[in-house]
């Protein structure tokens, strides 16, 4: 019997309110990898011990040795990822991942080239899809729905807590199979997965202040794990920008420590709640030498149709709103974070 009655938690580290990672296992003895558990995508990766000492992500990370595990089995099968951000190339393996506690029998990619950007940048080793089968690159299963084939979870969802300061431990939480009490009060309000096959929800329009200012015919959000800010149609995002302003230099919008507290909310409707973000919620805050500066995490970011245009909404809502992925009801529900 399961001692945690069919969930099975992973804890988080936070690294900068900006990416968020835990532990899994791979082959056997088990070799370690920490993952980002990103719901954006349905493929796992890690970087192979084949990795050419070039790829200098690939170098300063942990790489998977198949021929050090008794449980490897050979694929080969070419493999590549791209990212609007960077590239991941290398071939297929297939191994037992351990996650939460729970093994799988698993094909995942080991990479053997890494674009320096922005995997230089990763504290992370590899990626870990908990997205839908159909978003899964060559039809691979992806881990959950292995892991929902055993039948062991209470019921067939996952839920995700992002810690909003670095200092907290733990830094975030993943529960295979149910949801953590600790980490949110009061209830959930859910809302349908909008089209069949992604974490994606139909969302009715963005506020700032009390101004429906985007989205006012309605528009699709992604609730994405693995991207650390909300990113929006550049055009939206640059008048949003605008309306607080926030001015945007090369590594993103700036806004002057001393206005921060008076800037207006901005919130998001998403089924028939308003998720509202408050400046301590989208600015990060940090003390450098110089002085403090403001960053405004949201981003634009233009997807091309048919997929966009889109928001994501990434690390910092969920940091705000302790989130459910129900696969059983193909639903997201909310919940206030502690
Ligand atoms: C089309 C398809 C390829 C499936 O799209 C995706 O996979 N889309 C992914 C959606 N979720 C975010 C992913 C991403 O941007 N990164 C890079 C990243 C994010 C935050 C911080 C850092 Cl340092 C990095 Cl490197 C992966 C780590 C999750 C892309």
């Amino acid at each position: 019997d399961d001692p945690t009655n069919g969930t099975a938690p992973t804890p988080l580290t936070n690294y900068l309110d900006t990416q968020y990672f835990g532990e899994i296992s791979i082959g056997s003895p088990a070799q370690m990898f920490n993952v980002v558990f990103d719901t954006g995508s349905a493929n796992l990766w890690v970087p192979s011990q084949s990795c050419s000492p070039f790829s200098t992500a690939c170098f300063t990370h942990n790489r998977y040795d198949g021929s050090r595990s008794r449980t490897h089995i050979d694929n080969g099968t070419g493999f590549s990822i791209q990212y609007a951000s960077g590239t991941v190339r290398g071939f297929l393996s297939e191994d037992v991942v351990v996650i939460g506690g729970i093994p799988v029998v698993q094909v995942f990619a080991e990479a053997t080239a890494l674009s320096a950007m922005p995997f230089i940048f990763a504290k992370f080793d590899g990626v870990l899809g908990m997205g839908y089968p159909n978003v899964a690159i060559d039809g691979i299963t992806p881990v959950f729905d292995g892991i929902m084939s055993q039948h062991i979870l209470k019921e067939e969802v996952f839920s995700v807590y992002y810690s909003r300061d670095p200092q907290h431990s733990p830094g975030g939480e993943l529960v295979l199979g149910g949801t953590d009490p600790d980490y949110y009060t009061g209830t959930f309000n859910y809302v349908a997965t909008e089209e069949m096959g992604k974490w994606e929800v139909t969302m009715k329009g963005v506020s700032v202040g009390d101004r429906i200012m985007f989205c006012v015919e309605g528009c699709t959000a992604v609730i994405d794990t693995g991207s650390s800010y909300i990113t929006g149609p550049a055009s939206s995002v640059s008048e949003l920008m605008t309306t607080i302003g926030a001015q945007l230099d090369e590594s993103g919008y700036k806004v002057n420590c001393e206005l921060v507290k008076t800037l207006p909310s901005v919130t998001f409707h998403l089924g028939g709640q308003e998720y509202e973000l408050s400046h301590e919620d989208y600015i990060l805050w940090q003390t450098e030498l110089e002085g403090d500066v403001c960053t405004v995490t949201f981003r634009g970011l233009d997807v091309p149709p048919p997929t966009g245009p889109i928001w994501i909404l990434g690390a910092n809502f969920i940091a705000r709103y302790y989130t459910e992925f129900d696969r059983e009801n193909n639903r997201i529900g909310f919940a206030t974070a502690v």
